[in-house]
Parts: structure tokens; C-alpha cells; sequence
């Protein structure tokens, strides 16, 4: 395709080195490519050692208007945040003293609770999006609360901030330990139904919902039916939590009794679908492992709250082995960190940990990792035909990184290739290298008033 078969005008171009996965290769390193965006915010080009003039003449820009990326710059992928509380982030970096179990009812429901305050939730909401934006996440799948105006604004704040979202109102009509944070079955069923409507009614380009029953304990068999047939008439994406800890997967035998396993209980719900992406995962036999390949179910890697409230650790090479989707989540306030560099970093650790545990475990790479955060999220999410990486014709959410700020956090030696370079982004860089971001081909960070 060119500009005399399309109508659309190119919005930017960038020429440098641009890093990526594909699913055959963790990391793809592209050097002096030229990549241009369309004025629906799509690849239209990528172009290695191409003649810009050429280029410019077919396409129709100016050779002025290429934005040229420096000797220590490169373009990657958006970040994909697969599972994160954006009505936690009040508490992010605290209360990790207590087993999930604990955490939820001293800490967690009494401040989801508050969401009832749009105040409260306004000022919460706009810091995570905004937070997270800056840190890469171009994409977030956000749990709120149970408040339907207030989930409905974590949507508003998502789309005004420019970031690709889905949000999942949270359904929950069992909580014996904080009673006021629950609803009952047929509130659960009209909030969902009136949340879902209002916000496919806004017509966000970027943001949708997310049907989102917490976990097992905290829905009645009859709620996980309602919310499962939901999904399917809505065609809509299902969020969730599984087998995080072992407590919780105990607890889940003694409340559903007739079902085989944790993820039995959700595949007879109908919630294991290609558009669910289940939290945690960290003691899934190999037979679960196996209805979540059979059903394209995916699972969200979350280390940094897997460790934080000593949940346990999830072998990422045997979800992979066995064919599962798996991306990477924050899991703010469980996870202690919204970056997902955070995330990345934790992956590797875990994978570290599990190495020293036995040796004969398969070590995660840096490159895989990068793919996780990245391609890998966007598989998590079915979002693969629209995000993850650079291919034409997909929308372009990518993050300019500069890994030679002033007064940055990383060093840089003679003789340094890309490929250290990105390796060093990742184990050392923060948001001061994360120097532009854009979602569907719109620049969202810096953002527009600062
Ligand atoms: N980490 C975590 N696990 C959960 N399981 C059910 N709810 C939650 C939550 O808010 N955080
Ligand atoms: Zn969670």
C-alpha cells in the first residue's frame, strides 16, 4: 500500500533504531529503519536502510518532519500492564506484611470500600493513569471497584489521558469478613449490565470493558453463570484471579466441592474463554494448565505481589511450554510497583530464584522478558492484531527511550551496541529514559501540560 492507495496522511515519522519482538523472535533489532504513522495512528511503513527521499516522495511527507532518533535512543513497543488494582494505588508501597488472604480484608476491601466518593476515586484514578502512562504502560487492564460511576471515571480518565485500557467494574456478592463491600447477585447483575452499556455509549476509541468477577471466594455459584453469559452475548473481554495462593486454592475446594479443580470452577462458569486473562496462576497443575491452552485462556505473570505477599512463585517456562498465553501484570497494591519495568525485572528474578531451586530449570532471558512485557501482553489480552509490536497496519503505542538522560539513572561505556543498551534499559531505566509515549499514534506523554 501507498499514499495513491489510501486516503490517510502520515503523522509522524521516526528513523533509528527501533527494538521489537515477533512471535518467532524474542528481540528483533532494527538499525537505521525509518517507520511512519498514519493520520489513524497506524504503521503505515517500516523501512530498513531505505532511501528517505524516496520514501518521502511515495508517502508524502516532508524529509524535515522526520523526527531523527539519537546514537542512544531507540523506539519499542508500549508496555502491556496486564492485571493491575487502580483502586489500590493509594496504597501502593505499603501493607505488604500479610498473606493474600489477610491482605484483602485488613487492607484492601476497607479502601475499595471509599470508592463510593468520586473525590476520593477522581484524584486516585487520575495519579495511576498518569503514573503508569509515564512509566510505558501504554495498555492497562484495570480492576476498580464495585462503584459503577466511579469505574466509569477510571474509563473517562483513561480515554482523557490518552491511555489504551480495559476496565472491569468488580463483581463480588460474597464477603463475610467486611460486609459492607459486597452487593448482592441482582445488583451485581444490573451495576455490570449499566456499567458495560455507559461505557461502550462513550465510544472510546481505546477504552472498553472488562467483565470482572474478582475471584471464586468472593462469587456465588449463580453470580459466575450471570457474569459468564454477560461475557458471551457482550462478546467481551473476562478478568479474574486464580490459584494465587495455596490458602485460596484449599478455600476454593471446601466452597465448590463439586468441581474438579480451581480453573474447573471457572471453566464451568463459561469464564474461560480467548478473552480471558486470569491473575497469578502460581500453583496451577499441568492438567489446568492444559483447559487454559485448550480454551486460549491466558494468564498474567504478577511477581512483583507474588513475592511481596509471599504467595509463591510461578514457573513461567512451563506456562509457555505448555502453550498459554502469558503477559505481565503490576498487580498494584499486591505488587508494590506500578512500572513495569518493575515487572520485567521480577520476571527475571523468579525465573532466577526457580533456577537456583532446581538447576535443571530453563532460565528466562532478558529477551524473552522484553516479549513478555511487550508482544506477549498484548496475545495475553487478544489485543495481537492491534498492539505488541511493529507491523504495518498496527496501531502505533511505543515509547521513545533515551537511555543517556541527564542525570539518568544508567551509565553507558565505549563500544556499547544496542542490544546492551536495551539490556541496560531494562535492568537499570526508569521514567526519566522513557522520554515520549505515544498510543495509537497520539503523543501522550510528555504530557500536554507540563
Ligand atoms: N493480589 C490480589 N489478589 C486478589 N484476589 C482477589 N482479590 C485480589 C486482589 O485485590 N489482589
Ligand atoms: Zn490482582
Amino acid at each position: 500500500m501507498n499514499q495513491n492507495d489510501t486516503a490517510a496522511r502520515i503523522a509522524h515519522v521516526f528513523r533509528g533504531t527501533f527494538v521489537h519482538s515477533t512471535p518467532r523472535t524474542a528481540l528483533e533489532i532494527l538499525q537505521d529503519c525509518v517507520l511512519g504513522v498514519d493520520d489513524e495512528g497506524k504503521i503505515a511503513f517500516i523501512e530498513k536502510d531505505q532511501d528517505v527521499v524516496s520514501l518521502s516522495k511515495m508517502w508524502g511527507f516532508k524529509t524535515s518532519d522526520i523526527k531523527q532518533l539519537g546514537q542512544y535512543e531507540f523506539l519499542m513497543p508500549g508496555m502491556v500492564d496486564t492485571h493491575i488494582h487502580a483502586s489500590q494505588y493509594s496504597y501502593t508501597g505499603t501493607a505488604l506484611d500479610l498473606p493474600l488472604l489477610e491482605w484483602l480484608n485488613t487492607y484492601t476491601f476497607p479502601v475499595e470500600a471509599k470508592y463510593k466518593d468520586l473525590d476520593f476515586a477522581n484524584d486516585v484514578y487520575t495519579k495511576v493513569v498518569r503514573r503508569t502512562l509515564k512509566n510505558g504502560s501504554t495498555t492497562a487492564c484495570y480492576f476498580a471497584t464495585i462503584h459503577t460511576d466511579a469505574s466509569l471515571l477510571l474509563g473517562e480518565l483513561a480515554d482523557k489521558f490518552g491511555q489504551r485500557a480495559l476496565v472491569g467494574k468488580v463483581c463480588m456478592d460474597c464477603n463475610s469478613a467486611v460486609p459492607q463491600y459486597k452487593e448482592s447477585h441482582s445488583e451485581c447483575k444490573e451495576e455490570t449490565d449499566r456499567f458495560i452499556k455507559e461505557l461502550l455509549k462513550k465510544k472510546y476509541l481505546n477504552v472498553k470493558p472488562v467483565v470482572t468477577p474478582r475471584f471464586a471466594p468472593s462469587c456465588s455459584s449463580s453470580l459466575l453463570s450471570e457474569l459468564g453469559a454477560i461475557a458471551y452475548n457482550n462478546k467481551l473481554h473476562i478478568q479474574s484471579h486464580i490459584s494465587e495462593n495455596k490458602e485460596e486454592v484449599e478455600l476454593v475446594k471446601t466452597l465448590f466441592p463439586g468441581c474438579k479443580s480451581y480453573t474447573d470452577v471457572y471453566l464451568k462458569h463459561n469464564l474461560l474463554t480467548d478473552r480471558t486473562v486470569m491473575a497469578h496462576g502460581c500453583h496451577l497443575t499441568d492438567e489446568e494448565l492444559e483447559i487454559f491452552c485448550e480454551t486460549g485462556s491466558a494468564i498474567s505473570h504478577c511477581p512483583n505481589s507474588n513475592i511481596s505477599i509471599c504467595s509463591g512463585m510461578l514457573n513461567v517456562r512451563n506456562v509457555l511450554n505448555h502453550k498459554v498465553k502469558l503477559g505481565l501484570g503490576t498487580d498494584v497494591a499486591g505488587g508494590y510497583s506500578p512500572s513495569m519495568l518493575d515487572a520485567i525485572r521480577r520476571t527475571l528474578d523468579t525465573s532466577k530464584a526457580l533456577t537456583i531451586q532446581d538447576p535443571q530449570h530453563e532460565t528466562l532471558s532478558f529477551e524473552e522478558v522484553f516479549r513478555l512485557a511487550t508482544l506477549g501482553g498484548s496475545e495475553a489480552l487478544s489485543l495481537d492484531d492491534q498492539i505488541g509490536n511493529f507491523v504495518v497496519g498496527k496501531d502505533f503505542d511505543a515509547l521513545r527511550v533515551n537511555v543517556c538522560v541527564p542525570d539518568g539513572p544508567i551509565d553507558l561505556f565505549p563500544g556499547e551496541g544496542p542490544k546492551v543498551i536495551l539490556e541496560k534499559f531494562l535492568n537499570l531505566g526508569d521514567d526519566r529514559n522513557i522520554t515520549e509515549v505515544y498510543v495509537a499514534g497520539r503523543q501522550v506523554v510528555p504530557f500536554p501540560d507540563t
